[in-house]
């Protein structure tokens, strides 16, 4: 026999059956580790968009947003990629010629095709939500609402997008995906955390929105919004105040100045030195303040400043009305309004007007900011002009009026004090989103946020993988020591020949 053959016989180990074992055997770990970690690292990332356009009352907004494929309808993190600010007025200023309406969406729908991938065209839901601007030229003159519809929905329906629907949102429903935006973005309805209030400032009408534990809906159901989000119910308390918008409020201010129809009024809201000749037909186009049109006055008005805020304030307060409040508290105007509760967060023309008066820092005694807009107020208007060179005069002609006006609508209208003032938050965006209803009315149409709280693998993906890691070295070891019996004897044991 030679030498070799008795060395194979002596080490079973190198059998052509064991070695076979052997390698079938660390194939089929190696496979189940592998197939595991493939099979549920997160799929690499595709996404899928939705569009919505905003049509306020003074503008037109596009937001694209993305959320990752294989996650829409459960935990997916919905974020705005993109905004597009549609040039020109608001879609409700076409009403003589609502083919413009249309016309002015393109350039931002020609960004949406860009910004958004070809091959999602087709599936990207595209939504348009119109406001109180809409709601007021309904009011006023439904036939010319429906045209810009029309012409709205005619350009919207050429997009390559899948095109859902042009409409106007209720004052709810805009109060409601406001509060639904802010408390996902800052996710606290999947975790089930303390709700934020949301105070929305439009042009046309403004929102508040807010969870208040001694409120269940009853008392005023017109203004309750019941959610059940992720296994939490929610009794939401919602008004929306048509008119209560910054422009319209201004309007209502020149309104009560106006009454007797005089040819000069020296106006508290606007800066020392401030003129200008307005139209009293134009001041007076508008719903909310039409039937004051004073009879018999002239073409125009000369409009001057003389920049007192205390004075500005006693006339906004005149725009409020609390004589009457058939619940057990109100707001004004008659409106139930629970107890405030809890932290609020302030968007739209709240924070541009705030952040531009540098008070958007509310940790600062409410006092002070009233002496600081006092002092604004009252610098002339020709030092407000070199002080802000680059900011469009049509916007800060009005900024004393504006913060006097949010001022007055958070304490005089809503009841926060000077504590709770501190609780509120002027903000713009969370986590690179707008504050604002759309996103809430898009995670609402296409069922984003589930009424249940999704079921959620017990382990985390890495515990997952490495575990299944674990056990298979296990039955690695487990499998070597399983053939120990064919293991070749140790060289010092004696061999029996
Ligand atoms: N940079 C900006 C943009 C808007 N705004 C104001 O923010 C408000 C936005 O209102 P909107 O167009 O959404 O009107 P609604 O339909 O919500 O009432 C308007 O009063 C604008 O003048 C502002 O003060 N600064
Ligand atoms: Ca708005």
């Amino acid at each position: 026999m030679s030498a070799q053959r008795e060395m194979k016989e002596k080490n079973p180990w190198h059998t052509p059956v064991t070695i076979i074992i052997t390698v079938i055997g660390v194939i089929a770990i190696v496979a189940l580790v592998t197939v595991a970690v493939l099979q549920n690292r997160p799929v690499s990332q595709k996404y899928k968009y939705g569009i919505v356009l905003d049509a306020g009352s003074s503008h037109t907004a596009l937001y694209i947003y993305e959320w990752p494929a294989e996650k829409d309808n459960n935990t997916g993190r919905v974020e705005q990629t993109h905004s597009c600010k549609v040039k020109g007025k608001g879609i409700s200023s076409y009403a003589s010629e609502p083919w413009k309406a249309g016309e002015s969406l393109t350039l931002c729908m020609q960004e949406a095709e860009q910004k958004v991938p070809k091959k999602r065209h087709h599936e990207t839901p595209l939504y348009l939500g119109a406001t109180a601007g809409m709601r007021l030229l309904n009011m006023e003159n439904s036939s010319a609402s429906d045209k810009v519809f029309q012409a709205v929905e005619k350009a919207l329906q050429k997009s390559p997008f899948s095109y859902q629907g042009a409409r106007i949102l209720s004052g709810q429903e805009e109060g409601a995906f406001g509060w639904v935006t802010v408390n996902y973005l800052d996710d606290r309805l999947m975790q089930g955390l303390e709700t934020t209030g949301a105070l929305d400032l439009g042009g046309a009408s403004t929102q508040i929105s807010f969870v208040s534990d001694n409120y269940d809906g009853s008392e005023s159901p017109s203004n309750s919004v019941a959610f059940r989000l992720y296994g939490n119910d929610y009794n939401l308390y919602t008004h929306s105040f048509l008119c209560y918008g910054k422009d319209q409020v201004l309007r209502m201010a020149l309104a009560q100045q106006t009454q007797s129809g005089p040819r000069t009024i020296l106006d508290p809201c606007f800066h020392p030195g401030y003129t200008e000749i307005k139209n009293y037909s134009v001041l007076y186009d508008s719903p909310c303040v039409s039937d004051r049109k004073p009879q018999g006055a002239p073409v125009s008005f000369n409009h001057r400043g003389n920049g007192s805020f205390g004075q500005c304030q006693e006339i906004v307060k005149s725009v409020f009305n609390f004589t009457s409040c058939k619940y057990s508290q109100c707001s004004f105007n008659g409106v139930f309004q629970p107890l405030l509760q809890g932290p609020f967060g302030a968007f739209s023309a709240y924070y541009f007007v705030m952040n531009f008066l540098n008070l958007t820092d509310t940790s600062i005694p409410l006092d002070t900011v009233k002496d600081k807009l006092t002092r604004y107020c009252a610098t002339p208007w020709d030092q407000i002009k070199l002080q802000h060179p680059n900011v469009k005069l049509n916007y800060l002609e009005e900024y004393c009026f504006s913060g006097t006006y949010i001022l007055t609508l958070l304490t005089e209208g809503y009841n926060f004090t000077s504590e709770s003032y501190s609780n509120i938050k002027f903000i713009k965006k969370i986590k690179g989103s707008d504050a604002g209803w759309t996103l809430g009315y898009m995670l609402n149409l296409t069922n984003m946020i589930p009424a249940e709280a999704p079921d959620s693998p017990p382990l985390p993906h890495a515990g997952y993988v490495s575990i299944v890691t674990i056990i298979a070295l296990l039955l690695v070891v487990l499998f070597i020591l399983s053939l120990r019996p064919l293991w070749p004897r140790c060289s010092k044991q004696p061999h029996i020949i």
